[in-house]
């Protein structure tokens, strides 16, 4: 497969062309950033320290639209949105990480999915991807009975909140309780907050230093708590399964897929994802 990167010059984006240069199912065939940034022209390679690749950076996704069979993108949602447009015209397939992204937003991919082959998913890594699955065993056996907590830890760098994956990991156990998120999720607390309501999903955000990815799901129950967690302590977990999907993505035209889909665990789940 013949892979783009936008937002190559970002924190992802070089572990992208990294993780996509180290994959013998694929090529690296473009590279985009923002108009402006210095890096515009440089060979993509110099980025991650190989050279050569003949690959340069440019500042517009509808040049080199064409180039590739897939761009994966880790940018903002705006840009995101933006992109997904540009490649359902060219006919061309996206993997989407970006994080933060609203209702409408989602419609968006949703409605171009019908057109072209997407994956759009939080979090990337298989290690994350298993906690969605053992989250759901532990919120079917002890979630009535359990207060549940989401806490997240990031780096200082991070611009939205929660993250993508905390978000996830809130609608997995809601759907599994039969549960609306939008009703039931509790943001940060303060004050005279009153004693708390078991129906509640609360969200704990930490921001600083240079921290990957944490995520805690905390099930306390009285007697006991139980305790799902991931740790990312490189962002290559996170390329390695963005470059992975972009080659799974060679068997299909069009739809709206997530990790779920491509590591094949997307069977039985209760219906959460896909945007
Ligand atoms: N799904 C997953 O597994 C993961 C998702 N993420 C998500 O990926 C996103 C990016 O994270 P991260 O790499 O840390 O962020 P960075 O800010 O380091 O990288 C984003 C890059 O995109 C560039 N960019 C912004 N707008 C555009 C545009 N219109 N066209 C092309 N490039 C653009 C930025 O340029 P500039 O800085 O000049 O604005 C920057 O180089 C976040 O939403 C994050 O939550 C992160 C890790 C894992
Ligand atoms: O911004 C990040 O860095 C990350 N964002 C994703 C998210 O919002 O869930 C995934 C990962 O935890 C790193």
């Amino acid at each position: 497969m013949k892979v783009g990167i936008i937002g190559a010059a970002g924190r992802m984006g070089r572990i992208l062309i990294e993780a996509t240069l180290a994959n013998p199912q694929t090529t690296l065939a473009a590279a985009v950033d923002v108009p402006g940034s210095s890096l515009i022209g440089a060979d993509a390679g110099e980025l991650v320290g190989q050279g050569g690749q003949g690959v340069f950076l440019v500042d517009d996704l509808g040049k080199v639209v064409n180039d590739a069979d897939v761009f994966i993108d880790f940018t903002v949602p705006q840009a995101t949105v933006a992109n997904v447009d540009i490649c359902r015209a060219a006919g061309t397939k996206l993997v989407i990480g970006t994080t933060g992204l609203n209702d409408e937003q989602k419609a968006a991919l949703r409605e171009a999915a019908g057109d072209i082959a997407i994956c759009f998913a939080p979090n990337y890594s298989i290690g994350v991807n298993l906690c969605f699955k053992l989250l759901e065993t532990a919120a079917r056996v002890m979630g009535e009975d359990a207060d549940i907590e989401v806490i997240e830890a990031h780096h200082r760098h991070k611009i939205d909140a929660p993250s993508g994956t905390a978000l996830r990991l809130g609608e997995v156990v809601a759907q599994t309780l039969g549960r609306d998120l939008k009703d039931c999720a509790v943001y940060g607390r303060e004050g005279q907050t009153g004693a708390r309501d078991r129906k509640t999903i609360g969200f704990e955000t930490i921001r600083g230093g240079d921290i990957v990815g944490d995520h805690t799901v905390l099930f306390a129950a009285d007697g006991e708590r139980v305790e799902i967690t991931h740790k990312a302590s490189s962002r290559m977990a996170f390329g390695r399964g963005a470059v992975h999907a972009a080659a799974w993505l060679a068997d299909h035209d069009k739809g709206l897929f997530d990790m779920q889909d491509v590591l094949g665990l997307a069977g039985d789940s209760a219906g959460w994802g896909k945007g």
